[in-house]
């Protein structure tokens, strides 16, 4: 039986267009729609252009609208899936926020393009097939949401963008792609074992992400114990471990409850507490840090911003970050 998809157009490059000086800008009609006629032959497809948006200007009460916008799509009419096109420099962000918020029981899937509509080879007509394919694919169901880029289907909370041009840029570092789209299927070679989800009201919480480097300044930090800040995301060294002039002032930060989230500027594991010098793991953990399991910092901020509406306790808050 014919599938019926919702197809959800929110901007980035697949609808923008290239003009003779190489400037890349949004185009007025969306570009996407043009691709509509293709699709037919995968899935009976509604196409709704919610925004048209450079993913840079992207904001998570943006991803919450929108959200909002696909669960209330649903109340009206039922779909077997969901495609949302999106710019790709803050893909993950949204993927992940849907991931662990959206209320919808179909497959969802998120693409986009690296080259814009109008350029040769442009990325967007088959990154939009091969999503509909796979939304349509019963195999799907049950995953979480995908993101579905040169024919490679990554799970949202592994996926990371990692060149700045290349058409293959969507990467699961740890993991590798769940699935391929073959020419005449959808076939998935494992599944994330773990689901969270999350019933939230708003994402406008403020929490910034700091990278950690050698012979970071405290005053880099200091200016953020007169913002009034939600939380806070660190991208540590390695293991999890950071230089020691900065830890008086997350020490803190700490005293007046604002909770601090470790991650690793390395793309690969994820932090522990096992350095016991000053500024090592250890102590992090002692003086009462949240490790996170694996996620990168962008997206620990966006699970920040999730988990703060259940919860401001720090031993809470491990307990989600360790799932
Ligand atoms: N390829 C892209 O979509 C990049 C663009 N700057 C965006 O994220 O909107």
């Amino acid at each position: 039986m014919t599938k019926k998809i919702l197809v959800v157009n929110t901007g980035g490059t697949i609808a923008m267009s290239v003009d003779d000086t190489e400037g890349v800008k949004p185009l007025d009609d969306q570009a996407v729609n043009k691709i509509l006629p293709f699709l037919e032959r995968y899935a009976d497809v509604t196409m709704k252009n919610v925004l048209n948006l450079p993913s840079p200007h992207m904001t998570p009460k943006i991803m919450n609208d929108l959200r909002l916008q696909i669960e209330e799509a649903f109340r009206q009419e039922q779909y077997d899936g969901v495609v949302i096109t999106h710019g790709t420099d803050t893909l993950e962000e949204t993927a992940y926020f849907l991931d662990l918020t959206l209320s919808v029981d179909v497959p969802i899937v998120v693409t986009g393009a690296m080259r814009s509509s109008n350029e040769l080879g442009a990325d967007g007509p088959v990154n939009l097939i091969s999503s509909v394919r796979t939304a349509a694919d019963p195999g799907s169901l049950n995953k979480g949401v995908l993101v579905v880029f040169n024919d490679e289907i990554h799970a949202a909370c592994h996926v990371t963008k990692t060149h700045t041009s290349n058409v293959a840029t969507f990467q699961s570092p740890q993991y590798g792609p769940i699935g391929t789209i073959a020419k005449k299927s959808v076939q998935y070679h494992h599944a994330p074992l773990a689901r969270e989800h999350y019933t939230i009201s708003h994402a406008d919480g403020n929490v910034p992400l700091i990278k950690a480097v050698a012979g970071m300044d405290p005053s880099w930090l200091q200016f953020l114990l007169d913002q009034p800040i939600d939380g806070l995301v660190i991208e540590a060294f390695g293991l999890g471990n950071l230089p020691p002039a900065i830890i008086p002032t997350l020490q803190q930060l700490l005293d007046r409850g604002i909770p601090i989230v470790l991650v690793s500027r390395c793309y690969n594991g994820q932090v522990q507490d096992v350095y016991d010098y000053e500024g090592g793991g250890r102590k992090l953990k002692e003086m009462g840090i949240i490790f996170s399991n694996g996620l990168n910092g962008q997206k620990a901020r966006i699970k920040l911003i999730v988990t703060l509406q259940k919860t401001r306790d720090f031993q809470e808050l491990q307990k989600l970050f360790d799932q």
